[in-house]
C-alpha cells in the first residue's frame, strides 16, 4: 500500500445534549478526523481521545502530537502491505492507543476500499444487521432519566445503559424497574466511581437483574474487580481496565469480569479489537462495542467491528441524530429498523463524508507527505 498523503483535521462538534458521566461532562465533542490517501482511494477514521484526560490519559492534543511526531513518520518510512503491518509498526510505541487506532483504522478503511470490499468483510464480520443500545448520562433528576429511557425504548433500542455515580445509583435503577418492568434489558456504567468500600451499594444493585455492571472500580484495577465479582451474581463488564488482549486474558483468568466492552480506540485499533474478540469467544465471554460519542466516521467503524460473531450484546452505537444536528457523514448513521443498524456492504466504511458539515466544524488542519 503506497501512502501518498495523510490529513489530520481537528473538529469541534456541539452535542444536542449535555452528556454527563461520573468523571465529567461533554457539551462539545472534540475529535481528530484522519484521512489517509493512496492509489486513488482515501480511508477515514477518527481519534476518540477526549478534550481532557478523565476517561483515559489521552487528550486531543496528545493524540495529535503522537500522530504527528511518532506515528505518521513511521508510516512514511516503512513498507505496509496490510493493516496488521501498521499494528506491528506501532507496537514499540507505548500506549497512546487512541492515536494509534485512528491511523490504523483509516488504513483499514483504505485497504478495504483498495480491495473493493466492505470494512466489515475485511475484518471477518458475518452480520448484515446489528442490534444496538443507548447510553444515557447522569441527569439532574431521576425523572429526567426516566423520560429519556421512555423515549429511547420507544425508538426500539435493545439495551438501556444508564450512568451511575455514588448518590445517583440504586434510586435510578429502582425507578426504571418500577416504571418499565423487569423485561427491560438494563445495565449501569459507573466509570470507576466506586471502591470496595461501596460493597453494600453493589449488593443492592445486584438485586435488580441487571445485564451487567460496567467498570465499577478503578480504571487500572483487575484484582478488586475479581473480588467484587465473587460477591455478585450480576456479571461485571470491564471497559477502562482493558487496553489489549493480554489485559483481557489476565482479567478472564482472574475472574474479574463476565463480559468485556471493546472500544477500538481504547485498545489501539481494529487488529487488537479482533484479537480480544477471538480470545473472548474462545472463553465464552460475550463482548459488545462501546461508544465514545463518535461522529458518523467512528460509528461506521463500530458497526464494522460489531458484525463479528461474538459481539452478542447490543453496543452503545446509537443513531447520529441523537447526538448531532448534522453529522459529518452524508445522511448520518440512522436506524434501519427499531434498535437496528445496517452493516454496509459497499467498499470500506460504506459512508461518504459530508465536506460541507466538516467545513462547519473544523478548527485545525495539517497535511503530511512522505
Ligand atoms: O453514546 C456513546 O457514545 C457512549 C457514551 C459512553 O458511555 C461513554 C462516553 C464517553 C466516555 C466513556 C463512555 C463509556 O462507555 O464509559
Ligand atoms: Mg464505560
Amino acid at each position: 500500500m503506497k501512502i501518498e498523503r495523510i490529513e489530520l483535521q481537528q473538529l469541534h462538534m456541539p452535542l444536542r445534549f449535555r452528556f454527563e458521566t461520573s468523571f465529567g461532562y461533554t457539551t462539545i465533542k472534540e475529535l481528530i478526523l484522519v484521512s489517509v490517501y493512496g492509489e486513488g482511494e482515501v480511508g477515514h477514521a477518527e481519534s476518540v481521545a477526549m478534550s481532557a484526560p478523565y476517561y483515559s490519559e489521552e487528550t486531543t492534543e496528545t493524540a495529535w502530537h503522537m500522530m504527528e511526531k511518532f506515528m505518521i513518520p513511521k508510516l512514511f518510512t516503512s513498507e505496509i502491505e496490510t493493516p496488521e503491518d501498521v499494528d506491528r509498526l506501532f507496537a514499540p510505541i507505548r500506549r497512546n492507543n487512541m492515536a494509534k487506532a485512528a491511523l490504523e483504522g483509516a488504513i483499514w478503511d483504505l485497504y478495504s476500499k483498495q480491495k473493493g470490499i466492505s470494512l466489515a468483510k475485511a475484518l471477518g464480520g458475518e452480520k448484515s444487521v446489528i442490534d444496538v443500545g443507548i447510553s444515557i448520562g447522569i441527569e439532574p433528576t431521576v425523572d429526567q432519566v426516566l423520560a429519556k429511557v421512555e423515549r429511547h425504548l420507544g425508538e426500539g433500542y435493545k439495551k438501556i445503559k444508564v450512568k451511575i455515580k455514588p448518590g445517583f445509583d440504586v434510586e435510578v435503577i429502582r425507578a426504571i424497574r418500577e416504571r418499565f418492568g423487569e423485561g427491560v434489558p438494563l445495565m449501569a456504567d459507573a466509570n470507576s466511581a466506586y471502591t470496595m468500600e461501596h460493597l453494600d451499594v453493589m449488593k443492592e444493585l445486584d438485586q435488580y437483574g441487571l445485564m451487567m455492571i460496567e467498570q465499577p472500580l478503578a480504571h487500572d484495577d483487575i484484582i478488586d474487580h475479581a473480588k467484587l465479582q465473587r460477591e455478585l451474581s450480576t456479571p461485571i463488564c470491564l471497559d477502562e481496565s482493558i487496553h489489549n488482549v493480554d489485559d483481557a486474558r489476565k482479567a478472564i483468568e482472574l475472574g474479574s469480569c463476565g463480559i468485556i466492552n471493546i472500544k477500538v480506540g481504547r485498545v489501539g485499533g481494529l487488529t487488537e479489537s479482533k484479537r480480544i474478540h477471538d480470545l473472548c469467544q474462545a472463553h465464552d465471554i460475550p463482548v459488545w462495542c462501546g461508544g465514545m460519542i463518535e461522529s458518523g466516521v467512528g460509528r461506521a467503524h463500530n458497526i464494522a467491528i460489531t458484525s463479528l460473531p461474538n459481539f452478542t450484546i447490543p453496543g452503545d452505537t446509537a443513531a447520529s441524530s441523537r447526538y448531532w444536528e448534522e453529522d459529518i457523514v452524508e445522511n448520518g448513521v440512522e436506524l434501519m429498523a427499531p434498535g437496528q443498524l445496517a452493516v454496509p456492504d459497499s467498499p470500506g466504511i460504506g459512508y461518504t463524508l459530508n465536506q460541507k458539515a466538516i467545513g462547519n466544524y473544523v478548527i485545525r488542519t495539517a497535511n503530511f507527505r512522505p
